[in-house]
């Protein structure tokens, strides 16, 4: 058949198509032509090898919340440059923004499709919009368009897919919509009694830009902390057939100036959950801590802030015993008792809050200690089931120094000179410097990468030669002292050998007998 003859033809079809609608139009009632579409449709379903499930955006007068969930599923797998990540070529995205959020979602356009595929299963998912008919008068207006998604799935693979892809795609818009909504950082210290308040908590919004690829430590124990984060927050189920209150505590210890609090932001940046930084100076007592508790939402991280200084836990008060022995008791603090100045907070108290009893209000929460004295906490609080992971965040070792340089400078380990490289690896450990003082030198010389490599060499080795000072110095104090302590030992063999010990003792007794015979 020649082209033109193959274009003719098509013209003639959609031509009586057009004609046949029209005298549809005009002969058969809305209704009826409804109706008819409708049995078209069927029929077309019965003998189709899919299988159609129509989701509406309004379900009767609610909001239809899956259709949300697919909406925020499908516009995670649409990227930023219009093309879907699955086969579709699609052209046209819709874009939405969230209140209160500073990310852009995109989204299906009218009656555009989208495949997923999911457990190996491929399924087809159609944006259906249709102008609403009109409708009477309703206290709450419909919207003008009638929305719905269409999911086509193939009926042999109807009970493989349906309900777990459904349970999927609820949980990945939770966390999606999450993501994108803003952190917030509650803080309780506001210095009003927690009564005259109506909410214990002030939140503000919580933007900081600390991740884990900003954050230089070590990449492994970075991973681990990862996993871990990960594991908690899918473990729902762990908690729940293990019968333990779904919470985890970390401490995070270490030096000041070494990334604590930039990990905790990190942690909440990258599992999508508030903070809730509770200064314990300011809680009045155990009760009032309670109370603070129970108004944490679930997936948050509650955060204590160099906890030795928070409350005085260094030691816990004893009680003496009738037969001298001693017991502890934890309703103490500091063997001085509850009248400590300022907080009353005790031991038990937090002991309590990190256990099974407080964190049952609510679950799913984090709780993380810092502190710059891990050696001043008391023991009890650092088991696990209270200080699950421990984390120590220390001076900066090569593999972080070189994640600064990068975040700083831009500096790739193969744009640098390796003979400056292994200086610095050569005396970044023994320099012993802060990520805090490493990333001081480079934001001061950001403009100059060149020159800011050069004077963070020389502030590494001028401490190396400080540190090998003191180092020498104290090396020669313990030396002096162990001298001074050998002479002492020296000494005291000799008067421990008879004759020399008669004789200092007679001595004493002689220089006294003297001193009697002048007296005389
Ligand atoms: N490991 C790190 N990775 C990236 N930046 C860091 C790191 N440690 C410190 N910094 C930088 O130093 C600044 C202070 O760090 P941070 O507040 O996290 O230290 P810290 O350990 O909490 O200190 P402190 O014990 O005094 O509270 C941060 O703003 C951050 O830019
Ligand atoms: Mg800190």
């Amino acid at each position: 058949m020649k082209m033109s003859d193959y274009w003719t033809t098509m013209a003639s079809l959609v031509g009586m198509l057009a004609f046949c609608q029209t005298i549809l139009q005009l002969v058969f009632p809305p209704e009826l032509r409804l109706a008819f579409i409708h049995f078209l449709t069927r029929l077309r379903h019965v003998f189709s090898s899919h299988i159609y499930f129509d989701i509406t955006e309004i379900d009767g007068v609610n909001t239809n919340e899956l259709y949300n969930a697919v909406q925020l599923y499908l516009s995670s797998s649409v990227t930023v440059n219009g093309a879907v990540s699955s086969s579709n070529n699609n052209t046209r995205l819709s874009l939405t923004r969230v209140p209160n959020s500073s990310s852009v979602t995109f989204g299906l356009s009218n009656n555009d499709r989208i495949t997923d595929v999911f457990n190996g299963v491929t399924v087809l998912w159609e944006h259906v919009v249709v102008q609403r008919q009109v409708q009477s008068f309703s206290w709450r207006p419909m919207p003008e368009e009638k929305r719905g998604f269409t999911l086509q799935i193939n009926k042999r693979d109807k009970a493989l897919v349906l309900d777990s892809y459904l349970d999927y795609i609820v949980g990945k818009s939770e966390e999606i919509r999450r993501r994108n909504e803003e952190r917030l950082l509650y803080t309780n210290s506001r210095g009003v009694s927690l009564d005259a308040r109506s909410h214990p908590w002030d939140s503000v919004r919580f933007k900081h830009p600390s991740t884990f690829d900003t954050l230089a430590m070590d990449p492994e124990k970075k991973k681990r902390i990862m996993e871990d984060l990960r594991e908690f927050a899918n473990g729902q189920g762990f908690y729940q057939k293990t019968g333990r209150a779904w919470k985890r505590g970390y401490l995070l210890y270490g030096p000041p100036g070494t990334g604590k609090s930039s990990l905790i932001a990190a942690m909440a940046n990258y599992l999508g959950y508030d903070i809730y930084d509770l200064e314990l100076t300011e809680v009045q007592n155990n009760s009032e801590l309670r109370k603070l508790l129970m108004k944490t939402s679930s997936k948050s991280i509650i955060v204590i802030e160099d906890i030795d200084c928070s409350i005085s836990l260094t030691k816990r008060g004893k009680n003496k015993k009738k037969n001298g022995s001693y017991e502890y008791d934890p309703g103490l603090t500091n063997g001085s008792g509850l009248d400590e100045p300022g907080s009353s907070v005790t031991l038990s108290g937090l002991l309590n809050f990190t256990d099974g009893l407080w964190s049952c209000c609510g679950s799913e929460k984090i709780f993380v200690f810092t502190t710059n004295h891990i050696e001043k906490l008391d023991s009890a609080l650092l088991r696990s089931g209270r200080m699950d992971m421990h984390v120590h965040m220390g001076f900066c070792k090569f593999p972080a120094l070189k994640i600064l340089l990068k975040n700083y400078l831009r500096l790739e380990e193969e744009d640098m000179d390796s003979v400056v490289l292994k200086e610095m690896e050569e005396c970044v450990e023994e320099a012993e410097i802060t990520p805090a003082d490493v990333s001081e030198v480079l934001i001061r010389n950001r403009s100059d990468a060149e020159k800011a490599v050069r004077e963070l060499v020389s502030v590494l080795k001028e401490r190396v030669v400080k540190r090998r000072k003191s180092v020498g110095l104290k090396k020669k104090k313990e030396e002096g002292e162990e001298e001074e302590e050998a002479e002492e030992e020296q000494e005291k063999r000799a008067l421990d050998s008879p004759n020399k010990r008669n004789r200092a003792v007679f001595g004493y007794q002689e220089e006294e007998e003297e001193v009697d015979e002048k007296e005389k």
